[in-house]
């Protein structure tokens, strides 16, 4: 499989305020390259914290790429992937809704009445990992169903577990033209961060845009 991060972060490297408020730190240009590279991919991932900050839809916009997809022969929209190991997507969330697949990534541990819940509202549940979901499980058994190309957009705590695991291939983060602040202000990569053999970047790709910078590197 290959993935792909793409997320977008203020010039102080904060994916958020620390009250975890969505934030347009993107501008119109990057909206749309990021709603491209949702269309290019079979899947887009994102961790529960995500979904209960921000509710994202996590769908394409644009209907030419809808209909693309659909001349590729694929699903109009990339299926829906949520890292959450303790089940805490609520039901009415809107990556819940019709208009794509959606897998919830949950923890063995989960009690069966919380698989239920979101089984019945509408998702493909898999069960991988104890305290935390098993990354690089969770996404074989993702790629087991077709899909091949992952984009994952965060938050922070995803973002280096996936890192940590070694599963990211490519990584692109808009630098907008802002500063946000605070110690408790998600990161682009959070978790215990790393001590020693950090992850290399190798830069592929600078480009204006937004009064900000968008930055591409491929993973070594
Ligand atoms: N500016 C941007 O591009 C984006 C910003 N955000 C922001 O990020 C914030 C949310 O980020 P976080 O709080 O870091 O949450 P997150 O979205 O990274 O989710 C973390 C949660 O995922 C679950 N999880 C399950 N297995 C895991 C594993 N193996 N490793 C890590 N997490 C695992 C855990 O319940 C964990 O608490 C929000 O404020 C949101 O607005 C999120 C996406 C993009
Ligand atoms: N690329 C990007 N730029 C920003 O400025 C952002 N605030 C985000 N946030 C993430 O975008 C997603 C919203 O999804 P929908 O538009 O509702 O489909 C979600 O992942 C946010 O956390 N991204």
């Amino acid at each position: 499989m290959h993935v792909v991060v793409n997320a977008a972060m203020s010039a102080d490297g904060k994916l958020s305020t620390r009250e975890r408020e969505p934030i347009a730190i993107s501008g119109g240009t990057d909206f749309d390259r990021v709603d491209g590279l949702r269309a290019d991919s079979d899947a887009v991932m994102v961790g529960v914290g995500t979904v209960l900050a921000d509710d994202p839809s996590l769908t394409v916009d644009d209907p030419d790429r809808i209909a693309a997809r659909r001349g590729r022969g694929k699903s109009p929209q990339p299926a829906r992937v949520v890292a959450d190991s303790r089940a805490r997507t609520p039901p009415d969330a809107r990556v819940l809704d019709d208009e794509a697949e959606t897998y919830l990534l949950v923890g063995e541990r989960t009690a069966s009445e919380k698989v239920e819940r979101l089984d019945r509202a509408g998702a493909t549940v898999i069960a991988t990992g104890q305290a935390r979901v098993d990354l690089p499980a969770g996404l074989d058994a993702l790629e087991s169903r077709g899909i091949d190309r992952l984009m994952v957009e965060g938050g922070g705590e995803l973002i280096f577990s996936l890192f940590d695991a070694g599963l990211v291939d490519e990584l692109s983060v808009f630098v907008g033209p802002m500063v946000i602040g605070g110690r408790d202000a998600p990161t682009l990569a959070d978790g215990d961060g790393f001590l020693e053999e950090f992850p290399d970047l190798e830069l592929i790709g600078v480009e204006r845009m937004d009064g900000g910078v968008l930055l591409q590197w491929d993973v070594a």
